[in-house]
């Protein structure tokens, strides 16, 4: 799988050198390529922005230097697979949101980009105009403002590449996805049994796997109706044939 990611901070994206996406691009299962929106400019200052038409307060990310910035990008993505057209993410507070299922459908694509803005975002003309060679996802990582793409762009790449095949060791540690069912993950617990007089609950000493599994979606369950009502209102809803869960 080939990510590309166009920024005027390169140097965010060195931390995919290191640890398990680190690892799946020495071994050839991931490959990162980071461009840096500034070499496709031309003047003197290397201008990537300017002030917004409208007024208001910042600067926006002018369109040409991501026209041709996306252009060079498109020119070296792997051929996509028939009826396909590689993805461009961009990362934006107005995004749709990231979620798990979306990490799934983009670990089955061959190639995925992301145009990584900075200031007030970037010149919306860039994303129509994407459009002619890009499947264009705006997409948001939550609703909290940060400074720019970059940081979302990582999280992204992280929970997608982690779902390619081969970069996580043991495959079975992404069937019990969170989220994947619909409700927050159960709690984990490690040796000692006792750890400064608190106990590993007993059932989990058991032996007993169908009262460990029992335990482990109870816990589920509480925890998402005490902390996501979002999550345990759709997972209670009655199903499209009106059936409980
Ligand atoms: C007219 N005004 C109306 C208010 N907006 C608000 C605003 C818009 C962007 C920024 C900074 N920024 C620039 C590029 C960029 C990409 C992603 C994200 C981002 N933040 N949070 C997420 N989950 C993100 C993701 N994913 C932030 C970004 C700051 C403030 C500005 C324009």
């Amino acid at each position: 799988m080939r990510f590309d990611v166009v920024t005027i901070f390169p140097e965010y994206l060195a931390v995919l050198d290191v640890s398990l996406l680190g690892k799946a691009r020495r071994e050839g299962l991931v490959d990162v390529h980071v461009h840096h929106l500034r070499d496709f400019t031309f003047d003197r200052h290397r201008t990537v922005d300017d002030t917004p038409y409208g007024g208001g307060a910042g600067m926006v990310m002018k369109a040409e230097p991501w026209a041709l910035a996306l252009e060079h990008v498109a020119a070296a993505s792997p051929a996509p697979a028939v009826g396909e057209r590689p993805v461009l993410v961009v990362p934006t507070p107005s995004g749709r949101p990231f979620t798990q299922a979306t990490a799934r459908e983009l670990a089955r694509r061959e190639h995925v980009s992301f145009a990584c803005g900075r200031y007030e975002g970037i010149d919306e003309r860039v994303f129509g105009w994407a459009e002619e060679r890009f499947e264009v996802r705006l997409v948001s990582l939550g609703d909290y403002v940060l400074n720019g793409g970059e940081v979302a762009a990582l999280a992204m790449i992280e929970a997608i590449g982690r779902l390619v095949p081969g970069v996580v060791g043991n495959p079975e540690s992404l069937v019990e996805e969170s989220h994947e069912d619909g409700l927050l993950e159960y709690p984990v617990y490690t040796k000692p049994s006792v750890w400064r007089d608190r106990e590993v609950p007993p059932v989990l000493l058991s032996g007993d796997h169908g009262k460990v599994a029992a335990w482990r979606r109870s816990q589920q369950e509480e925890r998402t109706r005490d902390r996501r009502p979002d999550l345990w209102g759709a997972f209670t809803a009655p199903g499209p044939d009106g059936s409980e869960r």
